[in-house]
């Protein structure tokens, strides 16, 4: 009989408060929590950030500089002393083992403490960075074991087999709680709650990945047996962190499979391709479709012709023709009678759709509502109306469309244009508007592909992977605020040539007041002092719907050519005679955001140049963007290089986006523990039984307990 727990019993056992846990009082307790650490399994997964070799001890005079090592070695001397530079105390100990001296220096300390420790002749075990400083050897900060006089350092071996003679794990913590101190509560949580750990992944897929049991792998993270790689561990390749991570990202992409089950098992309507409207736009179009818009056409049109609902993201660098293709799907569904919503995550990205559908869909007969949170009572009730019986077929608003007395006589395709500002709610929230509608999803930055199989794993996805004939590449450069001056005579020559300027500011806070002052201050300055002769418009995210219009219709049709703003007009505005965008205090904004916002030049055939103007603060992080900015046009760059500076949370908001927090994995090292965790766990949900059957009782459990309300399938029990 095993002695396994179940998994509900180690799922309760695992909560256990680590108060509870000998040598944690209510001091280390409250120093963990603020590292988020409250519970055994927290604690369990909280893994070491490094880990430290003291199987062996290297002779002071082999020590290499900038590498960390272990000595063996015996007080020579110690002393307080006084740096020569910046007059600041420190207390140095100097050791020697008979090949050579090292130095070993405290900058902060308790003198008497100090002191009493370190008399000469003491022998001790030191762990280290060594620095070189000429002739000189140093640590800084050592950690220090002593031992008794006449002990082999052998001996220490066996009697403190926790901190010498084996790989060290090396915690993140807080100020206050040493690294020994840690070690310690870790190895009472691992020997005492590893066990507990089990995963009901299958057997089976266990064996076919190679995997430990779980309760093994926590172990060897935490305490690596005799036999570990070092090399193994600093790449975060060995088994035992896999097992972790691929026994997380399974879970992951188990809940991505049931959905995309859940949606595939849906019957949904089988639309046909009639050409009724969709042939009169392409002939209208001044342009031929590309044919990486082509191939996303026939996906998407694939997808609409089966009688399953479409669940379809669109995926499309700035510019690549999204609108167009989108559309086109659109009319689609209105040939079929049905009704299309297109929702946008701002009210003037979602204008700019409006005026973009309006204007084709007008020419071929047909009715667009506009629907936002600013839009009046009496005009909200006729588009209610309009929808409920059918009399408009296309919706085109923001999250207002989503709302409940939103109501549909046949909605047929949802489309979202999410720019990850929208999570999986919201696509359930559309999906019930309709009978099972079909849903396309679009997004302009480029996700790497890590990271658009987890937040969009439960989707397919087509990708517009070249951009329409005769773009040139942005050119981009830095410029210092001293010279902003350049950047104005740039502007100034290409406004003679007859082309059109974006201006942007940043949000000196985020307040409605501070944009609108951001955005009309510099208008008013540049008008005065800059550009006197130039027709200059002001646009922020405080005006009124109808200013904002028209605002925007009168930089289109060239009535103003230099249009200031703040970050509105980050997503969505299509001028293509805009040819030069300038942007102030550049190094404020996000990656992403500078990509979007220079997408709105070099939309044209003609040359394009965007000039981020960076101010004297501005920090490491803040330049590094600029540069990645200034070397590469291409959004996939883009993405990976913010990915790396910003990391996956941040990226896009995890939680908002409705994907759980990573406690292990880290998507940048795991994007080949990701696939296959992918491809088992849709194996798996492929399965007819799963969401009844006995045997997969636990998986389900696991899965919920995982997924919480975000999985959203109802089933699950
Ligand atoms: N096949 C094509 N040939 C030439 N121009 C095209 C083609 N398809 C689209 N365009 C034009 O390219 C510009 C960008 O298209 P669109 O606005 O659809 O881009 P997008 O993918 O929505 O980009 P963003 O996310 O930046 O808004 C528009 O002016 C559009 O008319």
């Amino acid at each position: 009989m095993s002695l396994k727990p179940t998994y509900d019993q180690s799922h309760r056992y695992l909560a256990t408060p680590l108060d509870s846990i000998r040598g944690v009082g209510p001091r280390i307790a409250e120093k963990l929590a603020r590292l988020g650490i409250r519970t055994v399994e927290q604690a369990l997964y909280t893994l070491p950030f490094r880990y430290e070799d003291r199987r062996q001890f290297t002779r002071i005079a082999d020590l290499m500089p900038d590498t960390r090592a272990t000595i063996f070695g015996e007080v020579l001397a110690s002393t307080e002393k006084t740096t020569s530079r910046s007059r600041r105390k420190l207390f140095e100990v100097v050791v020697g083992d008979g090949s050579g001296s090292l130095n070993l220096k405290w900058f902060h300390y308790r003198k008497t403490w100090i002191e009493k420790q370190y008399p000469v002749g003491r022998r001790c075990v030191v762990y280290g960075e060594v620095k070189q400083f000429g002739n000189i050897r140093e640590m800084h900060h050592a950690d220090v074991e002593f031992l008794a006089a006449g002990q082999d350092p052998n001996a220490l071996i066996h009697a403190d087999p926790l901190n010498f003679g084996r790989i060290l794990p090396v915690y993140p913590l807080t100020e206050g709680l040493t690294q020994k101190s840690a070690r310690k509560i870790w190895k009472q949580v691992v020997d005492h709650y590893a066990h507990l750990a089990v995963s009901p992944l299958p057997v089976e897929i266990q064996r076919r990945q190679q995997l430990m049991p779980l309760d093994e792998a926590l172990r060897e993270v935490h305490f690596p047996g005799p036999d570990s790689s070092l090399k193994e561990l600093d790449e975060g390749c060995s088994v035992a962190r896999r097992t972790l991570v691929f026994d997380e990202l399974f879970y992951l992409e188990l809940g991505m499979a049931l959905k995309h089950r859940g949606v595939i098992l849906e019957q949904g309507r089988a639309f046909k391709v009639e050409h009724v409207y969709t042939k009169p736009l392409a002939t209208m179009l001044p342009f031929r479709l590309t044919e990486a818009q082509r191939k996303v056409l026939r996906e998407i049109k694939g997808d609409m012709m089966a009688p399953h609902p479409m669940n379809r993201l669109l995926q499309g660098d700035v510019g690549s023709g999204k609108t167009i293709v989108a559309l086109m799907a659109a009319l689609v569904a209105i040939e079929n009678q049905t009704q299309v919503a297109v929702v946008a995550p701002t009210e003037i990205l979602a204008e700019q759709h409006f005026l973009q559908f309006h204007a084709w869909m007008e020419s071929l007969g047909l009715t667009v509502r506009f629907l936002s949170g600013s839009t009046t009572a009496s005009l909200r009730r006729q588009i209610l109306q309009d929808l409920a019986d059918g009399a408009a077929q296309m919706v085109v608003g923001t999250h207002a469309v989503l709302q409940e007395d939103v109501r549909f006589a046949e909605l047929g395709l949802g489309i979202i244009d999410e720019q990850h500002r929208f999570g999986v709610l919201q696509r359930a929230a559309l999906r019930k508007k309709g009978n099972h509608p079909d849903l396309l999803i679009m997004t302009a930055t480029p996700i790497p592909r890590t990271l658009a199989l987890t937040v969009y794993g439960d989707l397919s996805l087509s990708v517009i992977d070249a951009l329409p004939p005769g773009r040139k590449p942005v050119i981009t450069r830095i410029i210092p605020e001293a010279r902003r001056i350049k950047a104005y005579e740039t502007i100034r020559r290409e406004l003679a040539e007859g082309r059109q300027a974006y201006i942007v500011y940043p949000l000196v806070e985020e307040t409605e007041k501070s944009d609108l002052l951001a955005a009309t201050e510099g208008a008013a300055f540049l008008q005065e002092n800059i550009f006197p002769e130039q027709r200059i418009g002001v646009l922020h995210g405080k005006m009124r719907p109808d200013a904002k219009e028209q605002i925007m219709r009168d930089f289109k049709s060239g009535a103003i050519n230099i249009l200031v703003s703040t970050t509105v007009i980050e997503v969505g505005i299509d001028v293509p005679n805009a040819t030069v965008m300038m942007i102030e205090h550049a190094e404020r904004f996000g990656l992403a955001q500078l990509h979007q916002l220079r997408g709105r030049v070099g939309r044209g055939a003609h040359q394009s140049q965007c000039l981020l103007v960076k101010s004297g603060l501005c920090s490491e992080d803040g330049l590094k963007r600029l540069e990645v900015m200034a070397a590469t046009n291409d959004g996939f760059k883009i993405a990976e290089a913010d990915l790396e500076i910003r990391g996956p949370g941040e990226f896009l908001g995890t939680r908002q986006s409705g994907i759980p927090d990573f406690r292990v994995a880290n998507l940048f090292r795991d994007g080949r523990t990701l696939d296959q965790a992918r491809q088992e766990a849709f194996r798996i949900a492929e399965d007819p039984a799963f969401l009844t059957a006995d045997r997969y009782h636990e998986l389900r459990q696991a899965l919920k307990d995982r997924w919480g309300e975000r999985l959203e399938l109802a089933s699950l029990g």
